[in-house]
């Protein structure tokens, strides 16, 4: 069964969403929508949705800008203070030069004084600057990680059905670890932009004033550098992709092996999945070493054409100068240029590098929704339950060739009723309820509730309404109150309401011996509960949502008889007043509907209960209907 919230599952946790909202609050945030930003940080929409929204992708810069212009105070503050620094730089280089001519030890106290001071000016406005643009990086990408994340909750379903082809784990390395490498590359551009450029103009300038001919042969060490940094610049982009790529598939393994220990060890498999873990993990040496070659190859490259200019303008002007003063002062502010220089070739490096990844991470944000929301949906605040499915036809993906899960179906459940689906494996059961909740739209035909177009209704207003408890029973690390009260997590838990839905779900008896009762934590995915015990909170939070239709996958996995017992008492509770969809596996579930259907080949047909008990029930489950597990009534 496919869960509503599937995407949450690997990267989200209670703890996380907590530190948000705790970040948040930190940050004076506004939580009016999300995602939050604080009034310095709340973002012109416009600019970030167009940027974020549509569908073809722009440069990588482009992508970046609007996150970036938003820190534009930060920045500004940053620049002014790399302009104090050169300021203070380009007054220490003349200094120096007129200590070969200070004669008395006055002056030679004086100069020094000054040239001190000017050093220290430096050193608190390089620290402010270097802050100062730190900040502004971090936030832009912090920004851009909430916007993107909140994009990848939009995508439709299929996305993370693998219908893109991108696994969580890639999604999760992108908006974590890339997202990193993006902040380090707006470092580099802000860093270089301005105050790589301020040093040079400033030094050249000093060069140019003492001998411009000297000047000019220095500049002729400038297009050979252009070319040496152009040149391994391409490379390590593509290097840097490779290594994005590797990284990634190392993550999406992860993220799927480790959630499955259980079975791993079970099947003895270990040493299968060590193999399987260091091909991926070798093929990631390999590009990364190729990478930080290239990385650490680039400024010796630099340096050396740099030096090799550097030390022929010497000689030549040792040679041809009158004033030794001069001589010293040029010769320092040709080294001082090299800081600069070798910033915009590390700044180029960077945005090399993090082309790929900011590529990568908006790749996620740019898409057009299938299940659209029109302008006009509205909230529907109250529904009785009636689902009308009028002529639905539906099939996965675009093509025609794909064959039809659900082909002219038409269904009618009237409010407050039970049907159960029964049907063999593959014949369209959860199609049918991903419809009703329409994570896809059908091809053709009507979902009416209440006789609403489920498609004029608002997406939150419609997911209100139904609620689901599936199968594969998700809970989230967090505790049990928090797992039960989840559609209220970021307000206010109403914890008599979790208390009675813990009650009627027949999960009190088990909370009261967890060692902190509600609000003792269940650890990832609710590793430290029984299946019973999960499924029994998922129950409660299913009559906390109090839905007015209720979808339920049946779960078949064996539980042990008292427990399966405390279980169906509390799926019964669940069921009574309201309309109920339930997924039977078996017949005691199958029983509990006034009508049954089954579902083969997309097409719909209603079987007698009769039938199931009598002597078709062994036609049926031999066909695969029902299990053939079965107490027969
Ligand atoms: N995301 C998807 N993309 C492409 N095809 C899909 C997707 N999900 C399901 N299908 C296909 O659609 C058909 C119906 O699947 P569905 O999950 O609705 O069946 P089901 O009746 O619920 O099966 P089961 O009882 O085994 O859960 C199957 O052939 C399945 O392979």
């Amino acid at each position: 069964m496919i869960l509503v919230v599937l995407p949450l599952s690997n990267s989200s946790s209670f703890s996380l969403l907590k530190c948000r909202q705790k970040e948040s609050n930190r940050f004076n945030l506004i939580t009016t929508s999300n995602p939050p930003f604080t009034k310095r940080d709340r973002l012109k929409p416009s600019k970030f949705n167009s940027v974020s929204c549509s569908l073809k992708l722009p440069s990588s810069l482009d992508s970046v800008k609007p996150y970036v212009q938003s820190e534009w105070k930060t920045i500004a503050q940053g620049w002014i203070c790399s302009a104090v620094s050169v300021y203070s730089l380009s007054n220490i280089v003349p200094g120096l030069g007129k200590f070969t001519a200070v004669m008395n030890i006055e002056t030679l106290k004086q100069q020094g004084l000054l040239i001190g001071l000017l050093f220290l000016v430096r050193l608190v406005s390089n620290y402010l600057q270097q802050s100062f643009l730190w900040e502004a990086s971090l936030r832009s990408v912090y920004k851009m990680r909430v916007c993107v994340f909140e994009r990848v909750l939009q995508r439709n379903l299929g996305f993370f059905e693998g219908g893109s082809g991108k696994s969580v784990g890639d999604i999760a390395y992108r908006i974590t670890a890339e997202a990193s490498d993006v902040a380090d590359t707006i470092y580099a551009l802000l860093n270089t932009v301005v105050p790589s450029s301020l040093q040079l103009l400033a030094m050249a300038t000093q060069m140019l004033s003492i001998s411009p001919v000297l000047s000019l042969v220095s500049a002729m060490v400038i297009p050979l550098m252009v070319f040496v940094n152009a040149y391994f610049g391409e490379e390590l982009r593509e290097t840097s992709n490779k290594a994005n790529f590797s990284i990634a598939a190392i993550s999406s393994y992860l993220n799927e092996v480790l959630p499955s220990i259980l079975f791993v060890k079970a099947n003895n498999t270990e040493h299968i999945e060590c193999i399987r873990f260091n091909t991926l993990a070798h093929k990631d040496l390999n590009e990364r070493l190729n990478k930080k070659k290239i990385k650490a190859l680039i400024p010796h490259i630099v340096q050396l054409t740099f030096f090799g200019g550097l030390l022929l303008i010497f000689i030549g002007s040792l040679v041809t100068a009158s004033d030794l003063s001069s001589v010293i002062s040029f010769i320092t502010s040709l080294v001082l240029l090299i800081d600069p220089i070798q910033d915009v070739g590390k700044a180029y490096n960077e945005l090399k590098q993090g082309e790929p990844a900011i590529e990568r991470l908006f790749q996620l944000s740019s898409f057009k929704s299938k299940v659209v929301e029109d302008i006009k949906e509205v909230d529907v605040e109250y529904v009785s339950g009636e689902v009308k499915f009028a002529d639905v036809s539906f099939r996965y993906g675009d093509g025609d060739d794909m064959p039809l899960v659900l082909n002219k179906l038409d269904l009618h459940i009237k409010a407050g009723e039970t049907i159960a689906l029964v049907g063999p494996s593959g014949g369209g059961k959860t199609t049918l309820v991903k419809l009703l909740l329409r994570l896809y739209d059908p091809l053709c035909g009507r979902i009416l509730i209440d006789n609403h177009d489920i498609q004029s209704i608002s997406l939150r207003s419609l997911r209100t309404h139904v609620g689901l408890v599936t199968q594969d029973t998700t809970l989230f690390s967090g505790t049990i109150a928090e797992n039960i009260g989840y559609m209220d997590m970021m307000n206010k838990i109403d914890m008599e309401r979790v208390k009675k839905a813990a009650e009627i779900a027949n999960a009190v008896e088990f909370i009261q011996t967890l060692s902190q009762g509600y609000a003792t934590n269940v650890g990832p995915r609710g590793s430290l509960l029984s299946g019973g015990q999960k499924q029994r909170v998922a129950i409660a939070r299913a009559l906390y949502q109090n839905p007015s239709i209720l979808v339920m996958d049946e779960a078949t996995s064996a539980l042990d008889t008292k427990s399966e017992m405390l279980v169906r008492q509390a799926l019964q509770r669940l069921m009574k007043n309201r309309t109920v969809i339930v997924i039977a596996h078996r017949l005691e579930t199958v029983l509990m509907a006034e009508r049954v259907f089954c579902l083969n080949d997309g097409k719909l047909e209603e079987i007698s209960r009769s039938s199931l008990m009598g002597g078709q029930h062994d036609s049926l489950a031999s066909s695969g209907v029902v299990s053939s597990d079965v107490i027969v009534l």
